[in-house]
C-alpha cells in the first residue's frame, strides 16, 4: 500500500568509499525512494579509482573532500528531479566510511552558517578545508604514530582497554598525529576535525556536528567505557585536540534542525531534524536489526564481520565500538581491507570481467577447491597485517598460479576462511540457531553467499536491500525522534521485514571446511612469518616490546 501523500518520511544517507547513497522510508518502514552517486563514474574530474587516490608510497590513501561535497549536490538534485517531496522528511541521519577525517579551515563555521542559496555547496565550500585530501580508512601510513600512541598509553593492551582497539594506522587519532607532524601549517590552519560521518551531518546542520560515540570509537581517542575523550590519548596525539573535536554525543542524539540552505534550496521543512550520523558498520548493524547471537558479514569495499556485544572483550586483534542503537552496550568488529576490490580484480583476470562468469566458476568448482588455498593480500591487509599474494596446492606447496576457475573459488573461499578463522580466534563461534546476516554490494551475489554459508556452516540471510547502511540510517533517523522519551530501537523498527534465508550449508560443508580451516590457519602463519621476515630484512627493526611486530607496514 502506498503511503498517504503528506505522510512523514525519513531519509538515510551513506557516504562510503565508492559512492554516496540515499534511502527514504515512510512511517511503515517501506522504502519509497533510493538514489546514489558513484564517485569514479559520475565525478570523473576527481580522478579517483574506487573512490580514492593511492599515493606513490602505496600506504597513503586519501579522497578529495570536495568530491564528497559535490556528490551531495548531485545526489540532492537527482532526488529532486525524481520528484521526492523533501518537505515530508521529518528526520534524516546518515553514515560514513569509518575512520576518515575532514579538516575544516579557520572561518569554515561562519561559511557553513551563511550559505548562499543560489550556489552549489561545492562552490561555497571550496576554500573551507585546510586539507583538501582527506585520509581514509585504507591508509596505512601512520605506523610511527601508532607506536608512539601505544608507548604513551602504556602498551597495546592498555590502549585496547581504554579505546577498544590497539593502535591501527587507519584510526583517526593516528592520522591526526601524522598530519600535525608532517603538515604543521595546514594543521595550524584547522578550526575543526570531523569524521566522514560528522562532516556529512555538518553539511546538513549548517554548523559543526558532534561525533557520535559509535563512530568515535574508531579513532583510538575515545574511552569506550566513560564515552569521553581519553586524556592520555588526546595528549599523545595533539595539543588542545578536545577543542578541535568537540564533545562526543550519544548516537541517537538529535543535533538540531536542517539548515535554512536546505529548506530554501530543496524544500526541506524547517522542523526536519538531523540525527547524529555514525559509521557505516554501526549503521549497518541498525539496518539489519542485528541481535545478540547473530553474525553480520558486510561485503562492501572492505569486508567486515561484526557482532552485538553486551560487554567489551578486550583483544589485540579486532575492535570494540560503542553500540549505535543501545547506549550501554557494544559491538565487535573485524575489518579486512582486501574485500570487493580484490574479488573484482580476480573477476577481471579470470572471469572476463563478468559477475555472471565469476558466479558460474563458483558453481562449477567443488567445495574445498581440490585442496587449493589462496591468500590475496594485494594491498597491506588489516587482519592480519601482511601484504602479498600466495597460492598453495593440496600438499601445501606454494604455486605461482591456478587455473582461472580454481582461482575464482580460491579467492572467495580464502576470504571467508579468513573471516571465520579470525572471528573464532576472538572467541565467537557459530552455534545452532546462529544467523549469518550478509550485506554490502557483493551480498547480491547468490553464489558468493553459498560459499559463505558453506565455509561458516550456517544459514545465510539477507535483507531486501543490499545496502543496509542507508536503511539503518533511515531507521536511526526515525528512532532519534523518540529515543529521548525512552523508546527502544527495536520497538521502533519492529514492523520492518524479517531477513530472508538465501543459502543453507551443503551437507558436506562441515567436514570439508573444518579440515580446510586448520590448514588455512597453518598456512596463514607461514605467510605472516614470511612477510615479517621480509619486512625485518628491509627495515631491520628492534622487535616492539609487546611483540606487535605485526603493526609495522611494508
Ligand atoms: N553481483 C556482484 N557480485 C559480486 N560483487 C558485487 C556484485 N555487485 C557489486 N559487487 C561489489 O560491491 C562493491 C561495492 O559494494 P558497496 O557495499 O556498495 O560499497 P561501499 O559501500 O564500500 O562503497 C563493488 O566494489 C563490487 O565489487
Ligand atoms: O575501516 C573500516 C571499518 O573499520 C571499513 O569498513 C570502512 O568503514 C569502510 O567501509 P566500506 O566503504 O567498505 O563499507
Amino acid at each position: 500500500m502506498a503511503s498517504a501523500p503528506r505522510a512523514p518520511l525519513y531519509l538515510g544517507l551513506d557516504l562510503s568509499t565508492q559512492q554516496l547513497k540515499a534511502v527514504v522510508i515512510d512511517g511503515e518502514l517501506r522504502v519509497v525512494h533510493q538514489s546514489g552517486v558513484q564517485f569514479d563514474a559520475e565525478l570523473p574530474e576527481f580522478r579517483t579509482q574506487g573512490g580514492v587516490h593511492i599515493h606513490a608510497d602505496r600506504l597513503t590513501v586519501t579522497s578529495p573532500v570536495l568530491m564528497w561535497v559535490k556528490a551531495l549536490d548531485l545526489l540532492l538534485d537527482k532526488m529532486k528531479r525524481a520528484g521526492l517531496d523533501f518537505s515530508r522528511v521529518r528526520a534524516l541521519s546518515g553514515s560514513g566510511q569509518q575512520h576518515g577525517s575532514v579538516f575544516w579551515r579557520r572561518g569554515a563555521s561562519e561559511t557553513l552558517k551563511h550559505l548562499d542559496l543560489d550556489q552549489d555547496l561545492h562552490q561555497l565550500l571550496q576554500d573551507s578545508f585546510s586539507v583538501s585530501d582527506s585520509p581514509v580508512w585504507m591508509d596505512s601510513s601512520s605506523t610511527q604514530q601508532c607506536e608512539d600512541l601505544q608507548a604513551a598509553a602504556g602498551g597495546a593492551l592498555r590502549l585496547v582497554e581504554i579505546t577498544g582497539s590497539r593502535a591501527y594506522e587507519r584510526f583517526t587519532g593516528n592520522q591526526i598525529a601524522k598530519l600535525r607532524q608532517t603538515r604543521a601549517e595546514e594543521f595550524q590552519d584547522t578550526e575543526r576535525i570531523s569524521l566522514v560521518s560528522s562532516f556529512a551531518a555538518s553539511l546538513f546542520l549548517g554548523g559543526y556536528a558532534a561525533i557520535d560515540y559509535s563512530d568515535g570509537s574508531g579513532m583510538n581517542l575515545l574511552d569506550i567505557r566513560t564515552r569521553n575523550w581519553s586524556e592520555i590519548c588526546l595528549q599523545a596525539t595533539a595539543p588542545h585536540l578536545d577543542q578541535l573535536l568537540g564533545a562526543p554525543v550519544p548516537s541517537t542524539s538529535v543535533l538540531g534542525p536542517v539548515s535554512s540552505y536546505f529548506v530554501h534550496r530543496y524544500g526541506f521543512s524547517e522542523s526536519c531534524s538531523v540525527v547524529a550520523f555514525t559509521g557505516d558498520n554501526p549503521a549497518s548493524l541498525a539496518g539489519m536489526r542485528l541481535q545478540p547471537g547473530d553474525v553480520a558479514v558486510s561485503l562492501g569495499t572492505s569486508d567486515t564481520v561484526f557482532l552485538w556485544l553486551q560487554q567489551p572483550r578486550p583483544a589485540l586483534e579486532g575492535h570494540v565500538f560503542c553500540n549505535p542503537v543501545e547506549q550501554q552496550e557494544y559491538m565487535a568488529l573485524l575489518c579486512f581491507k582486501n574485500g570487493s576490490l580484490t574479488r573484482e580484480r580476480v573477476r577481471n583476470e579470470c572471469a572476463g570481467a563478468s559477475w555472471e562468469l565469476f558466479s558460474a566458476a563458483l558453481s562449477d568448482t567443488p567445495l574445498g577447491n581440490h585442496g587449493n588455498i589462496g591468500f590475496y593480500f594485494e594491498t597491506m591487509e588489516i587482519t592480519p597485517p601482511v601484504i602479498g599474494v600466495h597460492r598453495f596446492d593440496s600438499a601445501d606447496c606454494e604455486v605461482s598460479s591456478l587455473s582461472p576457475r580454481v582461482e575464482v573459488r580460491a579467492v572467495v573461499e580464502g576470504q571467508f576462511l579468513s573471516r571465520r578463522l579470525h572471528a573464532e580466534r576472538l572467541g565467537y563461534s557459530i552455534i545452532p540457531g546462529t544467523r549469518v546476516l550478509a550485506t554490502g554490494g557483493a551480498s547480491s551475489n547468490k553464489e558468493i553467499l553459498q560459499v559463505l554459508s558453506d565455509v561458516f556452516n550456517a544459514p545465510v540471510y539477507t535483507i531486501d536491500l543490499s545496502d543496509s547502511t542507508c536503511l539503518g540510517s533511515a531507521y536511526r533517523a526515525l528512532h532519534g525522534l523518540v529515543a529521548e522519551s525512552g523508546a527502544s530501537f527495536f520497538d521502533v523498527v519492529k514492523k520492518a521485514p524479517e531477513p530472508r534465508l538465501v543459502a543453507t550449508p551443503h551437507p558436506k560443508a562441515k567436514e570439508v571446511y573444518d579440515e580446510l580451516l586448520k590448514r588455512y590457519a597453518q598456512l596463514e602463519e607461514r605467510v605472516v612469518q614470511k612477510s615479517n621476515r621480509s619486512q625485518s630484512h628491509h627495515r631491520n627493526p628492534q622487535p616492539p616490546e609487546d611483540g606487535l611486530l605485526a603493526l609495522t607496514s611494508a
